[in-house]
């Protein structure tokens, strides 16, 4: 069987090296390339923090995509860059495997056309740790009998987007279940604002930002007499690793234009 040829874009960030590591010593793939900010032409094995990894670095999308005509891309990169080289994959017939967090909504729309148009699979994954997926389900599932709920997410401080793909995710599937609700006391202000955290559709999602974090999600539910928290720690880069490797082999078998990995666990 030929090995799918992947191109990983953010290779020396906190996840491109993990996706590397992934792709490095998965005998089924192989990586052709990566897309960085510098080092152009250079084996990324010459590149500080790594050893063996052959593949040729390159600052140009286009020239990367011309060479090495790879299978898969593997963005992890920054919400503008990502939705650049997603786009311009879908030009040149590859299927992107997207981590990237800090889409728009009319940035997903054009993404879903795109596949629509081109045929190719897409996909785009807001958390793609197995645990975090299963805490968007359960808190979906709750919000059928409990409709007030506030979103925590807890971050490292690095992070650029807030609130966290994650959270935006889960408030979008609890929406699809929950009556758009205005939650808290009719008459409350904010005495400093932001207090109350971000809204959406009447709940609340706040951000914390902090070193010694990585990703951690805690949604709250609450109703006369009691609580239910649902919980979701990732502890290291590794934790999302699995879902990399799953959305890569469902990419190069689906044809379709898929968000959130919830739609392709079994
Ligand atoms: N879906 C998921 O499960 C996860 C998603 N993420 C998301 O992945 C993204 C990356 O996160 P981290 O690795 O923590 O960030 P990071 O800041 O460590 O890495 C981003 C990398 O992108 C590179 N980059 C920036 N512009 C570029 C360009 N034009 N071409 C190529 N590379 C470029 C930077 O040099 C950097 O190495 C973020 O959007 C984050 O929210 C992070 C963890 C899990
Ligand atoms: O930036 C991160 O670290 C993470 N980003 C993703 C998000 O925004 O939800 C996934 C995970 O929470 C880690």
């Amino acid at each position: 069987m030929a090995k799918i040829k992947i191109v990983v874009a953010g290779p020396r960030g906190r996840m491109g090296k993990e996706a590397v590591k992934l792709v490095m010593e998965n005998e089924n793939y192989e990586l052709v390339g990566v897309l960085d900010r510098k080092n152009e032409g250079k084996s990324l094995s010459d590149v500080e923090g790594f050893t063996n990894e052959n593949a040729i670095v390159y600052t140009d999308i286009h020239k990367c995509f011309t060479e090495q005509k790879p299978d898969v891309l593997v963005d992890l990169t920054t919400p503008e860059v990502g939705m650049e080289h997603t786009v311009t994959a879908l030009e040149y017939g590859v299927r992107p495997v997207v981590g990237t967090t800090g889409f728009s909504s009319g940035d997903l729309n054009k993404l879903e056309n795109l596949s629509k148009q081109t045929g190719l699979g897409c996909i785009i994954a807001p958390n793609f740790a197995i645990g975090a997926v299963l805490m968007m389900k359960f808190s979906q599932m709750a919000a059928k009998y409990f409709s007030d709920v506030e979103i925590l997410e807890l971050h490292h401080d690095q992070k650029l987007d807030a609130p966290s793909g994650t959270a935006v995710k889960t408030a979008e599937m609890i929406s699809s279940v929950r009556e758009a609700k205005q939650q808290g006391h009719k008459d409350e202000k904010e005495t400093i604002v932001g207090a109350r955290g971000a809204n959406y559709d009447g709940m609340h999602i706040h951000s914390v930002r902090l070193p010694g974090l990585i990703a951690h999600q805690q949604v709250m539910f609450g109703s006369d007499g009691q609580t239910l928290s649902i919980r979701h720690d990732s502890y290291n880069r590794a934790s999302f690793m699995s879902g990399v490797r799953l959305a890569v082999d469902t990419v190069m078998k689906n044809n379709s234009f898929v968000y959130g990995l919830e739609n392709i666990i079994e």
